[in-house]
């Protein structure tokens, strides 16, 4: 569609949410590191100088490292990468860099490629950078066990002379790691609070992300998630010296071989400082070859990721200078698994993970000893759960984080109960009913249509007279919300679950079937990722739909005086310089790439905006103040204007590469939260100008503010 109509909006827009997951966005910021491209090179080229001449590019990508080998002089150069859209990328730009004819691409996966049939005989040489944040997380290990059995020429040995032998590069990696103490992890992965919106969390369980290192691997959790150490909101402490964790040595198969039955490695840490147990971190060094290598660590100033390892006791577990954090490492299913699983304080071990049994504690507790304190606070943390800790259930980490986001669910408590009073109200007025009567119709109904696990069907339900419906669909999930109604003194039967299962948001909405009309919709309009909830403006303008639509106006899904939450949004933007932003939206020229021709491919797959942004945390120059970019209107969703013109000046002289932005959510007239809020579970968007423009302090920009279903757009010129 874009080929026909390249401005065709709805093109552009689906075009870009499908290239958000065509092509990861690691491929800019890795591009544009010329660092890391040059030591590639670099080994590359003394390799095929040292008589590797037939070379194997694993998952070459964009096609760079297929190129340094045959610029370096390979007589025959091969590559495979097995996602699609990679491969034809990676073929367009082999071709416009003049080397179609000295580099054969396959659309395939390493370990399906059989000679002769894909390659002619095997080869000197197998390069590759098939690595995630925790090293393993591509297959590495698997498609050099596969390539040194089936595709690479036989290990240099010291017995026989060999006139040709094989190698790979990267020659090796050493995984670091490092116990730290971090809020902002521990806002993700465990619920820090005792108390939301009222109430009380203790019947909830244990509610843990799905992240988690459990000795036994099940296919439900991942072992970790990633981090930019060196960008997250508070910083980090460092509990203990970051150490080695594990060497592995990727020219000799017999180690990677025995990786995976290597028997899990017991590390004892001595702590460095106090602080609580939150996580361990993982990064690397890949040894390319014996002077060049890459490092992926936090203090670093290339921008990976680093692996994050969350802790999970339920409670907070302080560790003391003199203590020793022991540290089981282990590769079952070629993953790499890390587990804080004990304490040694005074030389006795206090295990973390398991439950401790109360009897052994209670012995403990006589003689009155430091870890008698350590072991009954660990027993508290035990007890304190009502069921068993085996049985937890497992939410996104957006949805722990937003459990413990305080003022939102503060607010939301806040504004239904002015909502619910003022209804109250009117019927006092209206036919003089009796405050205490019971009849049915004296009930408000309150729908939450929140996506995921939302705890805001039971703060309305809280507040008495109140019948809530949940749109909360896992069994799991509305268990715990039946623990926490009971628990929290509301009846049952003031609690339903609006399955979602329902045929269409038409079906959904619909009103509860005795004709009673919702005194108050609960949306969650801004998703985490700093976006406008697609369907929103759908959505809301359904909740009106009839009243705008029948000439009469027949009630509209809400009763008179009835509210949708939130009634209004308001964007706000803020003109930036920022490097950072650019280097991961779209390759900066030839320069970065070794002056291969690479920018314009990969950069067809740039999307306009950046999301998944901390943007306190940015290094960025602001060049203007912070301006209101558009107003989102959910009580009469025909008010809002698709496009809108914006004058800023810039109060200081800079490139601006992009538009950082961000939500004022209002539940009513006076009771707002801000998505830009310090404890907010929402990251920010940005969007990322094509040419950045440059200003000179006190010029005057006009901003062009559209939206389209949902979808925020935003260009900047004089
Ligand atoms: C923050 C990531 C990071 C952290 C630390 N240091 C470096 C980085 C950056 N490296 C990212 C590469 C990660 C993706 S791997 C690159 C390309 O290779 C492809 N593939 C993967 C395996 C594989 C195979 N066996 N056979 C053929 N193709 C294969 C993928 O489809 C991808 O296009």
């Amino acid at each position: 569609a874009l080929k026909v109509r390249p401005d065709y909006p709805e093109a552009r827009e689906n075009f870009h949410r499908v290239a958000n997951w065509l092509v990861e966005r690691w491929h800019f910021f890795m591009l544009n590191d010329y660092g890391r491209n040059r030591k590639y090179q670099q080994a590359i080229q003394k390799a095929v100088q040292s008589g590797c001449n037939t070379v194997l590019d694993i998952g070459t990508g964009t096609g760079i490292l297929g190129m340094c080998a045959k610029k370096a002089g390979a007589a025959e150069v091969y590559a495979c990468e097995l996602s699609k859209t990679m491969y034809e990328l990676a073929r367009e730009v082999v071709t416009a860099n003049g080397m179609d004819g000295g580099i054969k691409i396959l659309h395939m996966k390493s370990l399906e490629m059989e000679i002769p049939k894909d390659i002619p005989q095997r080869v000197s040489l197998v390069v590759t950078e098939t690595v995630d944040a925790g090293l393993f997380g591509e297959g590495i290990i698997e498609s050099l066990i596969h390539a040194w059995h089936h595709l690479l020429l036989p290990p240099q040995n010291e017995f026989q002379e060999q006139s040709v032998t094989g190698r790979v590069i990267p020659a090796g990696a050493t995984v670091f790691a490092m116990a730290v103490e971090c809020l902002e992890i521990r806002r993700h992965h465990r619920v820090c609070v005792s108390e939301v919106g009222g109430l009380s969390m203790v019947a909830a369980g244990e509610l843990r992300s799905p992240v988690s290192c459990s000795s036994e691997p099940d296919d439900s959790t991942e072992p970790y998630t990633t981090e930019r150490l060196s960008r997250l909101p508070g910083g980090y402490k460092s509990l203990t010296q970051p150490f080695t964790a594990l060497n592995i040595d990727f020219n000799n198969v017999q180690e990677l071989e025995g990786l995976t039955s290597r028997e899990v490695q017991r590390l004892r840490l001595p702590v460095i400082q106090e602080g609580e147990l939150d996580a361990l971190t993982v990064w690397f060094q890949l040894h390319l070859d014996e002077e060049n290598s890459l490092s992926t660590g936090p203090q670093e100033d290339t921008c990976w990721e680093q692996a994050v390892y969350p802790v999970h006791n339920t409670k907070g577990f302080l560790l003391k200078p003199e203590d020793e954090l022991v540290v089981e490492v282990s590769c079952r299913d070629a993953y790499l698994r890390l587990c804080s699983v004990a304490v040694v304080r005074n030389g006795r071990e206090i295990r973390l993970d398991q439950r401790l049994d109360t009897q052994a504690c209670e012995n403990h507790i006589s003689n009155r000893n430091p870890e008698a304190e350590l072991c009954s606070a660990l027993s508290s943390l035990q007890t304190e759960q009502n069921p068993p800790s085996n049985d937890f259930c497992s939410l996104e980490s957006s949805e722990i984080a937003l459990l413990n986001n305080h003022a939102y669910h503060q607010s939301f408590r806040a504004a239904l109960a002015k909502l619910i009073s003022q209804l109250k109200g009117k019927w006092q007025n209206r036919a003089g009913a009796d405050p205490g009567s019971t009849d049915r119709s004296d009930l408000l109904y309150v729908l939450d249509v929140s996506e995921g696990f939302s705890l805001l069907s039971l703060i309305a339900a809280s507040h008495g007279h109140v019948k809530a419906y949940s749109s909360v669909e896992k069994k799991k999930q509305q268990e715990v919300l039946k623990r926490l109604a009971t628990s929290n003194n509301i009846p049952e039967e003031r609690l339903e679950f609006w399955l979602n299962h329902v045929e269409d948001e038409q079906g959904m909405l619909k009103r509860p079937s005795r004709e009673k009309l919702w005194s108050g919709i609960m949306l969650d309009c801004v998703e985490t990722c700093g976006l406008i909830r697609q369907k929103l403006m759908e959505k809301a303008s359904l909740i009106f739909l009839i009243k705008h639509v029948s000439i009469i106006c027949t009630r509209c899904l809400l009763e008179d005086g009835g509210r949708v939450f939130p009634e209004k949004i308001v964007v706000y933007g803020t003109l930036v310089e920022s490097d950072t932003l650019l280097l991961e939206s779209a390759v900066q020229g030839r320069e970065p790439t070794l002056g291969f021709n690479i920018a314009p491919f990969i950069n067809q797959f740039t999307v306009p905006v950046h999301v998944f942004l901390d943007f306190s945390t940015l290094d960025c120059k602001h060049l203007s103040q912070s301006v209101e970019l558009f107003v989102l209107d959910l009580m009469d969703a025909t008010a809002n204007y698709t496009h809108r013109e914006v004058k800023v000046q810039a109060t200081a002289a800079g490139r601006i590469t992009a538009v950082p932005f961000w939500y004022n959510i209002y539940l009513d007239q006076e009771i707002s939260v801000s998505t830009l809020s310090q404890n907010s579970h929402w990251k920010q968007a940005a969007a990322v100008l094509q040419e950045p423009l440059e200003v000179g302090a006190g010029e005057w920009l006009r901003l062009s503010v559209k939206l389209h279903k949902s979808t925020i757009s935003i260009s900047v010129d004089k």
